[in-house]
């Protein structure tokens, strides 16, 4: 889809947070598209994990406002975020390493039945379809009866991501989804990235500067909590003011191929 003819699916308007007079994020502004997979990017300490956490609702901004589809959601409860549509996924996999692969997605599954009555009921089929369906989108059907803590770190890292898309979020946050993982993991996730963008709106905040090259149609750059340039990842790479405070003032290929 073009960029002119998509909406704007989440409006972050001159976001600030102060953590005791300290100013994490100041005056920061982001638009995402439906259907767009962003990457945000910057040196340590830029304000980006605090960006997520404020627009899952972890944080709440001290000035500024975030608005998610039609809902004003800058003084939302983090749960209520999550029921409108937001997901996060942190750095550390959340998911039960007992179960089976299969039994994580069916419990991630947004029903009104509870944890428990979920396992012992008998999943209708349309259920077990959406986990399959999942299941081979994540690229674990083989796996569907093993234990989850048997699964590699990347492996892992899916059925999370899985987990995340069984609640049918508009916007997925994900904090370097690809930290540790092998240059096959690597790749497999940035695919699995491109295949969610195709109909959920992801922003991902990365270290990794050759998976961020390989994936990303725009980019955010935050420097000392603000905007310091967005565009294509060849526009970043060009600006002389991310060379200076994101690679070190390094302009060749190592620079770009560093991490943060
Ligand atoms: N709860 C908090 N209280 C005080 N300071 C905080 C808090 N959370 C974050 N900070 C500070 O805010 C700044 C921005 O942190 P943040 O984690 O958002 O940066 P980041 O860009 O995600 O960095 P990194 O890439 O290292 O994860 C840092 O200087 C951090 O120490």
């Amino acid at each position: 889809m073009k960029e002119q003819t998509r909406s704007v699916i989440l409006q972050c308007d001159d976001i600030t947070v102060d953590f005791d007079g300290f100013k994490a994020v100041q005056g920061m502004n982001l638009r995402l598209l439906e259907g767009e997979l962003r990457f945000l990017i910057g040196p340590n300490g830029a304000g980006k994990t605090t960006m997520l956490d404020m627009i899952c609702g972890k944080t709440k901004p001290t000035s500024g406002r975030i608005v998610f589809g039609s809902a004003e959601i800058t003084r939302m409860k983090e749960h209520q975020i999550a029921e409108l549509g937001i997901g996060r996924k942190f750095q550390t996999p959340s998911i039960f390493r007992t179960l089976s692969v299969f039994d994580n997605l069916e419990i991630a599954m947004k029903q009104p039945r509870g944890v428990f009555a979920t396992m012992r009921a008998k999943l209708r089929g349309e259920d077990r379809d959406r986990v399959h369906a999942q299941l081979a989108m994540i690229g674990l059907e083989t796996k569907a009866s093993w234990r989850a803590g048997d699964l590699s770190h990347g492996e892992k890292q899916w059925l999370e991501i899985g987990m995340m898309l069984m609640q049918e979020p508009q916007v997925l946050l994900l904090d370097e989804p690809v930290a540790g993982m092998t240059d096959n993991e690597t790749e497999k996730t940035g695919e699995l990235l491109r295949e969610i963008s195709r109909t959920q709106s992801v922003i991902v905040v990365e270290h990794d500067m050759e998976f961020v090259r390989n994936f990303a149609s725009k980019v955010t750059v935050m420097h000392e909590g603000k905007l310091l340039k967005e565009g294509s990842m060849e526009e970043v790479q060009r600006d002389d003011r991310v060379a200076e405070v994101y690679l070190g003032k390094r302009r060749d290929a190592d620079a770009s191929r560093s991490t943060a």
